[in-house]
């Protein structure tokens, strides 16, 4: 896992890696420009670089990237957009460096200098955002914004976006762009990734992420303390054991499914689907008895069991001996027969437990959230809302938050959906997988993540089985859509499991 920092926790890690690992700032700043600069020159060779720098250090940066370019054969052109009295020192240093070495700056002070600008960027193969960084702490307005604007703007031709450390404007917590911000296709980060660039709005402004390493020792991460884990290959590799020779489907875990209804009989179907790709080693679909009929002549693989709605508990009870976990919720319904299942699975299932979509939907209803055992919610954020009595809107501009809140409350793991999934345990643990495809947004791909996370109880701790089934989930759909951002089928997803498990091992 790599640890993801908050501004204040990045703060610490700069005063830490200055104070007690004696690495000086001006290093810091040099490692940073140089290592950006190495990965700039993979993208221009000897084509031109416009870098827009401010004054802060973000901007000391820039400066250091159009030394480095220019001293290895590089075309760097440089602007400031800020007064040059409110260079900090290393930024001053750093401008100074650079115009030892023959470097000129081009400082933009009022609107017809952006002209320059403009002329100068349409012949360019890359632009470089170093006009802020982590320092700031409002929207961008004046001619900075104008700036903004004009980089962003799609009539320059092919020219490669590159933000230095975070696209200047986005907030560096939430990822919510504070006024105009920048539209980088890649951003190189320094030290450590930050929270803002990984949220679903934050990944529009950040595009690809790149993390350069500055120098610091590897223990100023853990001194400082982290709002967030990145989740990596390696985590889920490390979690989940290759099946020895001697399995059999039932030491594989059974899992019960309690969804679908009438009109959605896809939903159990595809959870079902999830949960066998993702190695369970057997799947029963527990629902309605209209449900179950209509099922019969659709399932292969999967066994199928009905609850009475004039006996619901003990129809329940008798489905779900010998399973080993249960998801329930996908198009499972909001009746009252459905309520009464749900009370009565929470009451009487000590087992792992996935709820998702109408089981999330019935507890909000139900205003008694504290659930007790081994359990998983794997919302978007419309059913997260519901839950915490807000807005979509306010759980999108704090999805960290949130879904941390919401773990906090009900005692269970919560999975938040959306491009770049989060996953938040009650003790404060929060995870980020970043994998995926564009193309995982369709019908029915959250039933099928139920299902891969319903297996993965079956060997796996609630909060590992939520980090490893979200990366089995996104994997699955990025092996199976194949470079394509759409198009792709929820039962796909499920199929390109196996390969990832393939490579996994
Ligand atoms: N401190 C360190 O050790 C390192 C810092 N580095 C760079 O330094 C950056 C942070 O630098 P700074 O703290 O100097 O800040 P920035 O360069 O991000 O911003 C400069 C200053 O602009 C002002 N400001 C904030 N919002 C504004 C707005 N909307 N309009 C106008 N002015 C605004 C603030 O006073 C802020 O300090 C990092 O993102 C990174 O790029 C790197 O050089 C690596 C090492
Ligand atoms: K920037």
């Amino acid at each position: 896992m790599i640890p993801v920092l908050s501004r204040a926790q990045m703060r610490a890690f700069d005063a830490r890696a200055i104070d007690v690992a004696h690495v000086p700032s001006i290093v810091l700043m040099e490692n940073a420009g140089r290592g950006a600069a190495e990965r700039i020159l993979a993208l221009a060779g000897k084509r031109r670089v416009v870098i827009v720098c401010g004054a802060g250090n973000n901007g000391g940066d820039g400066f250091v990237v159009a030394r480095h370019l220019l001293l290895r054969g590089g075309d760097p052109a440089v602007f400031m957009c800020g007064k040059p009295e409110k260079f900090t020192q290393d930024a001053r240093i750093n401008r100074d460096a650079w115009v030892g070495v023959g470097g000129t700056v081009d400082l933009l002070q009022k609107g017809p200098d952006l002209e320059l600008l403009r002329i100068e960027l349409e012949g360019a193969a890359v632009v470089v955002d170093a006009l802020f960084g982590t320092g700031l702490d409002r929207a961008i307005s004046g001619l900075a914004a104008e700036v903004i604007e004009l980089l962003n703007s799609d009539t320059l031709g092919p020219v490669k976006r590159v933000a230095l450390d975070i696209p200047s404007g986005l907030d560096c917590d939430t990822g919510v762009p504070l006024g105009p911000t920048f539209h980088a296709d890649l951003t190189l980060t320094f030290a450590q990734p930050k929270l803002g660039l990984l949220t679903p709005r934050g990944v529009r402004h950040t595009g690809e992420l790149e993390v350069i390493h500055i120098g610091v020792p590897s223990d100023v991460p853990d001194a400082v303390g982290h709002s967030a884990e990145l989740l990596e290959r390696a985590d889920v590799a490390r979690w989940l054991a290759p099946r020895t020779s001697d399995a059999h489907k039932y030491s594989a875990g059974h899992v019960a499914v309690l969804a679908g209804s009438h009109g959605k009989l896809g939903a159990a179907l595809l959870v079902a689907h999830g949960a066998l790709r993702a190695g369970a080693g057997a799947a029963t679909i527990v629902t309605w008895p209209e449900a179950v009929a209509a099922l019969q002549s659709r399932v292969l693989e999967v066994m199928t069991a009905s609850i009475d709605r004039d006996a619901v508990a003990a129809s329940i009870d008798a489905a779900l001996r010998s399973k080993r976990s249960v998801v329930i919720g996908p198009g499972f319904g909001l009746d009252e027969a459905a309520r009464a299942a749900l009370a009565h699975v929470l009451a009487a299932w000590r087992g792992p437990l996935v709820l998702d979509a109408d089981a999330i939907t019935l507890l909000a209803r139900s205003g008694s959230f504290a659930l007790a055992g081994p359990h998983i919610l794997t919302p978007h954020a419309g059913e997260l809302a519901r839950l915490l009595e807000t807005t979509s809107d306010k759980i999108e501009a704090d999805r960290f938050g949130s879904a941390t809140e919401a773990a906090r409350r009900t005692g269970a793991v919560v999975l938040l959906k959306g491009a770049h999934s989060i996953i938040a345990a009650p003790d404060g643990r929060l995870v980020i997988n970043v994998r995926g495809t564009p193309a995982l947004a369709t019908a029915g791909s959250g039933d099928v993540l139920a299902g891969i996370i319903g297996a993965l109880t079956s060997v796996l701790e609630p909060f590992e089985a939520a980090c490893a089934g979200a990366f089995l989930h996104a994997e699955g759909g990025a092996v199976s859509a194949a470079g394509a951002d759409r198009g792709l089928l929820a039962s796909q997803i499920a199929d390109g499991v196996p390969a990832v498990l393939r490579e996994l091992f």
